[in-house]
């Protein structure tokens, strides 16, 4: 398997300190997610410079598209996204919306599973249509209420679908080398990451756990 990628989730909602924040731990990640709270304050010109600033990095936009999937991508793919990502729970039709944007654009989409309730039947139908990527995520309301990623997890890997895994919740350094060896290709890291006294410190911790799997 190729080397699991670490995407570090940037879910300030401050333009100059997310830009900052991606300063710090560029060395040690290799995807820069704008959240969904960021990019819905800040909107396509933080694309725009995280694109100018970071031309080496990939860049998700963490859209979580519940409608008009090709028409709310296209100018974020066109800011310069790698990948935008689009829930599952909205339908099929939107989600190849999404597809189509992303393939107009030589880039990705990402089917986010979160709160969809037949996981194992989204992920098939989505992967089917071309996605390139499917979440598994369990978002900080649900995490707060204990809920995690890994039996999703479990659950999506044994699929062995052509579609690369990515996997969002409450990663930290004493669970990530777990969701490594459970098939992740992508793991995502937010709060372990820009809550650490130092972010820097604590994203090259990541690395090297991930690295040493
Ligand atoms: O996607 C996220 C959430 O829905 C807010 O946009 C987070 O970026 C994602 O969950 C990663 O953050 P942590 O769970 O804090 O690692």
């Amino acid at each position: 398997m190729a080397r699991p990628l670490i995407q570090m989730a940037l879910d300030s909602l401050d333009f100059d300190a997310t830009v900052a924040l991606a300063e710090q731990v560029a060395p040690h990640v290799d995807i820069f997610e704008i959240g969904t709270p960021c990019i819905k304050h800040n909107g396509v010109n933080l694309v725009k410079a995280l694109r100018a600033k970071f031309p080496d990095k990939l860049l998700l936009v963490d859209l979580k598209t519940m409608d008009a999937g090709e028409y709310e991508a296209t100018p974020f793919y066109a800011a310069g996204a790698d990948i935008c990502t689009v829930l599952g729970v909205s339908g099929l039709a939107t989600c190849k919306g999404v597809i189509k944007a992303a393939n107009a654009h030589g880039a990705e989409a990402q089917i986010d599973l979160i709160n969809v309730s037949d996981k194992v039947a989204c992920a098939r139908a989505t992967a089917e249509a071309g996605a390139q990527i499917v979440g598994i995520h369990t978002g900080l309301d649900a995490q707060a209420a204990g809920d995690t990623p890994f039996g999703d997890l479990n659950d999506i890997a044994r699929l062995g679908l052509p579609v690369r895994i990515s996997v969002a919740g409450g990663i930290k350094q004493s669970t990530v080398q777990d969701v490594v060896r459970a098939g992740a290709n992508i793991i995502v890291v937010g709060a372990a990451i820009y809550g650490a006294p130092s972010p820097a410190e604590s994203a090259r911790e990541i690395r090297e756990l991930v690295d040493a799997v």
